[in-house]
């Protein structure tokens, strides 16, 4: 049996809701930690299959995704940053952050990204819907699941210092690690 000694954190959010920019902050508050931006990550590692024309997004290859970040997930310290979590096996994790923003704000953010309309539309609805939220909540235990509101940097930073409090919380109440396997 192998165990981890530092926690798994996956941040997720809707496209533009600013899941980059916590695990960017995160990490460079506690470099133990990598942070892993998974659309990156799977361009850089060969990971991508094709091109989904409807949506305006690359198609990713999870099995092999999740090929290569199983050796990294099992040492521990990975802040996961993608849009979709349900693919992270539930062994894995220990927290699971749902950013969230306003709707007005998000569909500024996007529009300033030059998505086209249908893109903004989709994803405003994703978010207006909690789609990734439920998500979360449906794949994972529902006490591993925090939303955290972020529309300015002031709530930005206080998201961030939640999780780093909450990383020294996990070190002290598992001073040996957890273990890779679910109980
Ligand atoms: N709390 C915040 N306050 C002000 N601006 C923010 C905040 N969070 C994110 N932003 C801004 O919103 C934009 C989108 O943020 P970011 O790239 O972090 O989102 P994302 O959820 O990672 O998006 P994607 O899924 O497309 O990669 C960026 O321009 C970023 O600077």
């Amino acid at each position: 049996m192998t165990f981890r000694k530092l926690p798994n954190i996956i941040i997720t959010g809707t496209p533009g809701s600013g899941k980059t920019s916590h695990a960017e902050e995160f990490a460079s508050q506690n470099p133990e930690f990598d942070h892993i931006n998974v659309s990156e990550f799977a361009k850089a590692n060969d990971c991508l299959e094709g091109y989904d024309e409807e949506r305006d997004t690359s198609i990713v290859n999870e099995d092999r995704l999740l090929d290569l970040l199983e050796p990294m997930a099992e040492k521990g310290g990975l802040v996961i940053d993608w849009h979709c979590c349900e693919i992270f096996p539930e062994r894995w994790i220990d927290l699971v952050v749902v950013v969230r923003c306003n709707n007005t704000i998000l569909y500024d953010r996007l529009e300033k990204r030059g998505y086209k309309q249908s893109k903004i539309t989709e994803n405003v609805e994703c978010e207006i819907m909690q789609v990734l939220l439920s998500e979360a909540m449906d794949n994972y235990d529902q006490n591993i699941v925090v939303e955290l509101q972020s529309e300015d940097l002031d709530s930005l930073d206080a998201n961030v210092s939640r999780i780093s409090q909450w990383v020294e919380m996990w070190k002290e109440n598992n001073p040996d690690g957890v273990s890779n396997e679910l109980e």
